[in-house]
Order: C-alpha cells, then structure tokens, then sequence
C-alpha cells in the first residue's frame, strides 16, 4: 500500500494523495507537474474554532484535511489545502445560496480584504509539513446590477467569500497584491516548495 512505482533498481516512490473534493486544487497541481496518484476528499468539521483567526483558520483546516486522508492511506504522501476569505478578522463563509453570497459581495465591494491559503503535506512518516499564504485583493465598489448579475451566474457556488477570481468575478478586481493562485484554491509556489523539499519527484 502507498507505494506507486518501482524504479528499476531504485526504492518505490510513496503515491501523491490530494486530499480534496475540488476539481479546482486537482487542476493546479497538473498545472505544476504533480499529477496525484489519488484524489480523496477529506470530511472535516470546517467550523471556525472561538477567536480563531483567518489565518490560523486555513492553517489548522489544511493540516486536518491532510491528516484525515493520511490515515486512510498509510505510507504516502498527502497534500490537504484549505482557502479562507477574511475581512479584517472576519472569516467569511463559503457561499452556499444566494443570500450568503450576496451578503458577501456587500461586503468586499469597494473594499481590500485578504485570502489566506493553507497547504500541508502529510509525509510517509506521518509528519506534516505547512505553508500559509497570504494574497490582498482589491474590489471596485459594486453596485446592485452587478451583483444581481453575478449571483444568477451560480458561480459564486461553493466558494469562500462568495465569488470566484478565476471567473466572472475578475471584472470586480481592481487590484491583487500576492499570490493569484491561491486566491483560485492552492498556491502553486509554495506547494512546489512542500512537495520538493519533502523529495515528491516532478509527476510522482
Ligand atoms: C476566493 C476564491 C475561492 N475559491 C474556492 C477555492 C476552494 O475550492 C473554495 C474554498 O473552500 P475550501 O474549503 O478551501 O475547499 P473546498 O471545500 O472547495 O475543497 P476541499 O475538498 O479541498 O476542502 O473556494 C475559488 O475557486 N476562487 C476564488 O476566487
């Protein structure tokens, strides 16, 4: 179990497991060369914990979402990611109707707020290993025709804060200061640094 190949010769490489149910993170991590071996998605209470920050928020959810899957599959390697919208200390909500979504978009219009990523990778050891990441984005004030026009698109569905950059949503940007991708769901920088430091080869 957790192993994917045999080089000749070599040890066996531990399989790459992402710890996700969003065709979003299994996107960004081709897009760097790490196809997973696995895609598992992890069931964790993603309930903010009393007085816990945004930041400290994607942190512990990346971790949990890794650990979760890392003990169903033994012996490998497990990245988990977790995406918070915050303004000011405020952990917004991942938009799951309209009323959430519009609230959200009342909130970020003609405002700075922060996205913080979380990305850990549980090792064969069982070790994590985790980066925080932090992107600001800048939104032109909004006015109700546009949020109208954007809460009947559906994209804002399932999406921290209500809105997805990678969409619709960029006509809202005026601004981001850090990393785009992950404001999309994994920052691709850092996560390579996870993977190489750790020794997951390109495409593992
Ligand atoms: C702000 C923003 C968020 N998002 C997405 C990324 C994440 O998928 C989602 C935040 O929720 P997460 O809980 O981070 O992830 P998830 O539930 O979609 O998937 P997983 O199984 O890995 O837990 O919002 C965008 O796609 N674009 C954006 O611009």
């Amino acid at each position: 179990m957790g192993e994917t190949s045999m080089p000749t010769g070599g040890t066996p490489i531990p399989m790459l497991v992402l710890a996700s149910a969003s065709p979003r993170r299994v996107d960004l991590l081709n897009q760097i060369g790490f196809a997973p071996d696995l895609v598992a998605p992890a069931d964790i209470d993603e309930t903010p914990l009393k007085d816990e920050t945004p930041a400290r928020h994607a942190e512990r959810l990346a971790v949990e979402k890794a650990r979760k899957v890392a003990i169903q599959h033994p012996g490998c390697f497990v990245l988990g990611a977790d995406t918070v919208v915050a303004c000011g200390n405020r952990i917004l909500p991942k938009a799951e109707d309209p009323a959430t979504a519009e609230k959200c978009l009342k909130l970020l219009s003609g405002r700075r707020h922060r996205v913080f990523g979380g990305v850990a990778l549980v090792g064969p050891d069982g070790k994590p290993a985790l980066r925080r990441v932090q992107s600001v984005v800048v939104f032109k004030r909004l006015d109700a025709r546009e949020i109208d026009w954007y809460l009947a698109s559906g994209e804002w569905h399932g999406k921290a804060g209500g809105y997805a950059i990678q969409g619709l949503a960029a006509r809202f940007v005026r601004e981001i200061i850090g990393s785009y991708s992950n404001i999309v769901g994994l920052p691709l920088f850092e996560t390579t640094q996870l993977l190489v430091g750790r020794g997951v080869r390109l495409g593992a």
